[in-house]
């Protein structure tokens, strides 16, 4: 590439291993890169040339979406793109860091038709959605509950003489409020609701429901709906609330595949899946822990990195020139861990597509004994992941000074989708409360005797009372660590006489650290398979960052009980610190490996040729505020203040 910056053409030529072969290891494939990079041209054709979303205004931005949701769609059928990667890949960049008002459309509304609806039901209303001849949302979380999901108030009554569910909002609480898309785009929605037949109560299940006419749009009649106004980001999509008054639908619309209402209104409840309703829930937690890495984690590590090598600042060294802020060991200490957790949070991510896929497979063959073990991981992996992205990337905004805060940094789009992350789809502290859950009972289990496999089965194995950490930090031994960590809390944390609330805030502890014990064991696994010297070297450089910066952050979960003992953690500070000398040489190359497209990341400052200052010159000089030169404002309301005498008010 031409005209890349001195710096970071240096940096490039300075590494030690093949990037492209990385790439290939992170995309699963040399194949899989190679059909990713023909469907992003395919996309980059299509989207590069947009008007800057900072410039916009909300309703700008939801209508560049709905336009931009119409040509995606058409250039997916063009092309033939229907396996999900695929889809993925091209819709990443024609909404970089935001989302599709049809987003809940794909990632909620068909799975849950999919999943929970009679062949019946799929046939008939599967052909419409897939040609989005209907739109829907997912309509369960209210004005007064979202957590807890036995406390929503919709109702669906069973009225046997028309054989129809009247569904009605009883109070101002059981508003629907939130669903992504539903106050303007949807004219479908699958309404979690409470079941009454025969006058009892049977708990939420899910309905279809009609919204707004096919012809109009308007909302049919007994529905009050809209837009539920701006938010913290998520600008391009219609979050919304409904409010049904008496609003009637057909039985057959209530999706049946596990229970069901007969005619005159019999309850048969599902012996097949404890929780069916909760199921697509499962599949979004499992499936964002990728997406937090692919989509937060490692674009922002690619931008302060990048901007990092680029950017000099303070005295003067022998060269006559600022040092590159990225030589600073405390600029280090800032980035490098992150980049270490980019990586294990996409290797996670992996490992929990391929387990719901697995369990998935295996529950639709009505074995459900590994779905308790799913929903567990899935919840308190989500949590730590979410938190973790949402902190290291206010953490890159500060690594990179004054311009951070810009808008042309790309931080703030970045950040605002992801933090949501930690409330939607289960708010962290209660997903790791129902993650400990599993864990205690289950920990109760293997004391009792009972042998564990899976993420759990260290519970029931013996685990060492001392570490082997030399200062040779072999992978195992760090897994190790983290394994005797997880279960020393499991054990503080099930004492079968203290409450679940008085012990909770340890409970969330040991939540995190099951989950810790996972990611640094997927971790080592990945780096152990991989072939090629000079990558595994890289990676297992970021392995050993990744569960030493979490020993030495939380070095009293570790030293306590003389696990790990003092003239250890000495080492272990130490490694650290070597470890970070270590990865400079490679860490503009460990974000290249990314192989993200400017237009994806939208970052001046991460640009990949590091051209940074005479962009970030060119962006601020087209921003409306500096079109005309004397803006209609001054005439208003300054020119009275500074030129009295030329004011015509
Ligand atoms: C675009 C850029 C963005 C960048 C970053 C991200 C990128 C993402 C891009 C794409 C990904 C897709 C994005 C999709 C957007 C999603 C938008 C968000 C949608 C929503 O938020 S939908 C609403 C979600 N709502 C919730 O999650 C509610 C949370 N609450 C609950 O789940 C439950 O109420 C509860 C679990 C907390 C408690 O339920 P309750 O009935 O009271 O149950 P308990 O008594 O606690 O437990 C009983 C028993 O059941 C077990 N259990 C609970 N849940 C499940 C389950 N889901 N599956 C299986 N089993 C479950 C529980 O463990 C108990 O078991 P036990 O009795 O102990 O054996
Ligand atoms: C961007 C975004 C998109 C969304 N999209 C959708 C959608 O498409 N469809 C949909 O149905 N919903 C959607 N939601 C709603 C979302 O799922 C809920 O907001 C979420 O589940 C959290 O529930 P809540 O708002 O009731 O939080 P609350 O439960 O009110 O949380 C408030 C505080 O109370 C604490 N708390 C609550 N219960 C407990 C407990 N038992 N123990 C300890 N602490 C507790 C929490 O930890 C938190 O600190 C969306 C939300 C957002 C932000």
């Amino acid at each position: 590439m031409a005209n890349v910056n001195p710096d970071l053409r240096k940096e490039r030529e300075n590494g030690t291993f093949s990037v492209e072969k990385l790439t290939n290891l992170l995309d699963g494939g040399k194949h899989v890169t190679d059909r990713r990079r023909h469907v992003e041209r395919l996309a980059l054709n299509e989207f590069s040339k947009g008007e800057d979303y900072n410039f916009m205004s909300r309703k700008e931005r939801y209508i560049s979406a709905l336009h931009k949701t119409e040509r995606a769609l058409r250039c997916c059928k063009e092309y033939g793109l229907t396996k999900p990667d695929e889809v993925y890949w091209l819709w990443q960049l024609a909404f970089p860091h935001e989302a599709s008002p049809i987003q809940l459309h794909g990632d909620m509304f068909l799975p849950t038709l999919t999943r929970q609806g009679t062949e019946e039901q799929v046939n008939k209303y599967l052909p419409l959605a897939e040609k989005y001849q209907i739109i829907g949302t997912y309509a369960q979380t209210e004005m007064g509950h979202g957590t807890f999901i036995r406390g929503l108030e919709t109702t669906a009554t069973y009225d046997p003489q028309t054989e129809e569910f009247i569904l009605h909002s009883p109070t101002l609480t059981s508003l629907k409020w939130w669903p992504g898309g539903l106050g303007k785009t949807s004219n479908y929605a699958i309404v979690m609701a409470l079941l009454y037949t025969n006058g009892k109560n049977y708990g939420m299940h899910p309905f279809m429901v009609q919204l707004r006419s096919h012809e109009t749009h308007e909302p049919l009649p007994g529905i009050t709906i809209g837009d539920i106004g701006p938010k913290f980001g998520f600008d391009t999509i219609d979050n919304g609330f409904v409010q049904f008054d008496h609003f009637r639908i057909p039985r057959e619309d209530m999706l049946m595949k596990y229970s069901q209402v007969l005619k005159d209104g019999t309850y048969v409840k599902s012996t097949k899946l404890k929780k069916s309703s909760y199921g697509v829930m499962v599949l979004v937690r499992s499936m964002l822990i990728y997406y937090l890495a692919i989509q937060g984690l490692a674009p922002a590590c690619t931008i302060a990195i990048r901007y990092s090598a680029v950017r000099r600042q303070s005295e003067q060294t022998k060269s006559q020139l600022e040092p590159q802020i990225l030589d600073y060991q405390t600029q280090q200490y800032k980035l490098f861990p992150i980049l270490a957790s980019a990586y294990a949070v996409l290797f996670t991510g992996v490992k929990m597509k391929e387990i719901y896929y697995e369990v998935d497979n295996e529950i639709q063959q009505g074995h459900t004994e590994r779905l308790p073990e799913l929903h567990a991981l899935s919840s308190g992996l989500k949590a730590l992941t979410s938190s973790m992205a949402s902190w290291c990337i206010e953490r890159c905004r500060l690594a990179c000074g004054g311009h951070g805060y810009s808008a042309a940094s790309g931080f703030p789009k970045i950040y605002v989708a992801v933090t949501a992350a930690c409330t939607y789809e289960g708010e962290n502290t209660v997903m790791l409360l129902q993650c400990a859950r599993y864990l205690i009972k289950t920990y109760q289990g293997a004391s009792n005797g009972k042998k564990l496999s899976g993420s759990v089965s260290y519970l029931s194995d013996k685990v060492n009372s001392r570490s082997t950490i030399t200062s040779e930090f072999s992978l195992k031994s760090l897994v190790d660590a983290f394994k005797h960590r997880a279960f020393r809390f499991q054990a503080c944390g099930s004492d079968p006489e203290d409450s679940w609330n008085r012990n909770s805030v340890v409970l969330t502890k040991a939540a995190e650290a099951h989950c810790y014990y996972y990611m640094v064991s997927v971790f080592e696994s990945v780096v152990e398979a991989v072939e090629d010297d000079a990558v595994k070297r890289v990676v297992g450089q970021l392995c050993q960052l990744f569960a030493l910066f979490a020993i030495h952050e939380n070095a009293g979960d570790f030293v306590q009980d003389g696990f790990i003992s003092n003239d250890q953690m000495e080492l272990v500070k130490w490694k650290e610190l070597s470890l970070l000398s270590d990865i400079r040489r490679n860490a503009v190359l460990l974000v290249d490996a990314f192989d993200f497209h400017d237009e994806f990341i939208g970052s001046i400052l991460g640009r990949f040729d590091g051209n940074v200052y005479a962009n970030l010159f060119e962006w601020a000089k087209s921003s409306p505020l500096n079109k005309p030169e004397v803006q209609e404002s001054y005439i208003k309301y300054l020119q009275p203040l500074l030129n009295p005498n030329k004011s015509k008010l």
